[in-house]
């Protein structure tokens, strides 16, 4: 199965949600107390996945709220000569700060991320700031779960969402589940269920699947798919980390893509990486197992370096390491 995209309109993707700061531990396989350095990335999960679709060569346009400091112009700044459209984002003008990212790379398996995001100006973008006449400009548009966990954002997305149902853009959701941006369980699975439910594709971790479906144990992807296909999805990724993902079509077909050898540095930023190069599969026209091989080749490339989106790959690299075939059997 291929999944069929507006090839009339002008911009590939266009992702919603946050554009903020990675503060990447330089002094690595040290805990966080002890890391004396930290070099600077733009990070956000969607910001991410623009730029990775940007490395990739597809246009990429970007809707969000930028703090008006050092760091919203750095954000701006980069994803501009990157070649992202970035005359969506909105600049805030009522104080609120860019969201910060530190990263803690303890050992290959051990990493994990400090975030500083209290009133950060992602979450202030509002309805009236989403625009009609951008969205209905592309094939994609990307939406990221953080992104629903407060308003006025929360309804900018489901604003987002139902302008691209109207005008014919597939609706990528990426569940990017952050626990700590939401008050509890209850509200998470509520506003993941709504999105989900109308989006084109879903993309997520089975844990993030578990938080969509408000389970305390981990939930079969069986199940996940019987409940999301009697809705709109007709594609379902289920990442399973370094053990590969399934995605399953609404006409029944099940593929597995597996993870490729590297030597990994650290684990965030894969699935970022995998987001972007498995779109840019699905809009290059290739079919779904192709589309695993590239997502799952360009996370190898990213664990295996520094950043997570100036790390992004580009086709030739993702392309080398798929031609290398050396899978991962677990
Ligand atoms: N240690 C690893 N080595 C190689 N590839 C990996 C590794 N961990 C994850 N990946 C790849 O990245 C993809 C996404 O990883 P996963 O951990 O499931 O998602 P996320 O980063 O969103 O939590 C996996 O499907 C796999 O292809
Ligand atoms: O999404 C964020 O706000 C932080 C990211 O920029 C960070 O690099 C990261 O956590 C990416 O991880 P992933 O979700 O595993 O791709």
């Amino acid at each position: 199965m291929k999944l069929n995209f507006n090839h009339d309109r002008e911009f590939d993707i266009i992702a919603i949600g946050r554009a903020c700061i990675d503060l990447n531990a330089v002094e690595y396989n040290r805990p966080m107390e002890e890391t004396m350095t930290f070099s600077k990335y733009v990070g956000g999960s969607p910001a991410n996945i623009a730029i990775g679709s940007s490395k990739l060569g597809l246009k990429a346009g970007f809707i969000g709220k930028l703090a008006d400091d050092q760091h919203g112009r750095f954000i701006e700044k980069y994803m501009r000569e990157i070649g992202i459209d970035t005359t969506n984002f909105v600049v805030d003008n009522e104080g609120h700060k860019t969201g910060l990212a530190f990263t803690e790379i303890k050992s290959p398996e051990e990493c994990s991320i400090l975030m500083y995001r209290q009133d950060v100006a992602d979450l202030y973008l509002d309805p009236s700031e989403v625009n009609e006449e951008y969205i209905k400009r592309s094939k994609i548009l990307l939406v990221s779960g953080t992104a629903l966990s407060k308003s006025p954002s929360r309804e900018a997305m489901l604003k987002a969402v139902s302008l691209a149902k109207e005008h014919d853009v597939k609706v990528i959701f990426e569940l990017d589940y952050r626990p700590y941006s939401w008050q509890n369980p209850e509200e998470t699975a509520v506003y993941y269920s709504l999105v989900a439910e109308q989006s084109d594709v879903v993309i997520g971790t089975r844990d993030e699947y578990d938080a969509l479906e408000n389970r305390t144990s981990e939930g079969k992807n069986e199940d996940t798919v019987n409940y999301l296909f009697k809705h709109s999805p007709e594609l379902i990724v289920i990442k399973h980390g370094v053990e590969g993902s399934y995605a399953y079509t609404k006409s029944g077909e099940i593929f597995r893509g597996k993870a490729y050898k590297t030597k990994v540095l650290k684990t965030f930023g894969a699935g970022d990486s995998y987001a972007s190069a498995f779109l840019y599969a699905l809009i290059s026209g290739k079919d779904i197992e192709t589309a695993l091989k590239y997502g799952s080749a360009s996370a190898s490339i990213v664990v295996s370096k520094h950043s997570s989106s100036e790390a992004m790959p580009t086709v030739e690299e993702i392309e080398a390491l798929i031609e290398k075939n050396e899978t991962i059997s677990v």
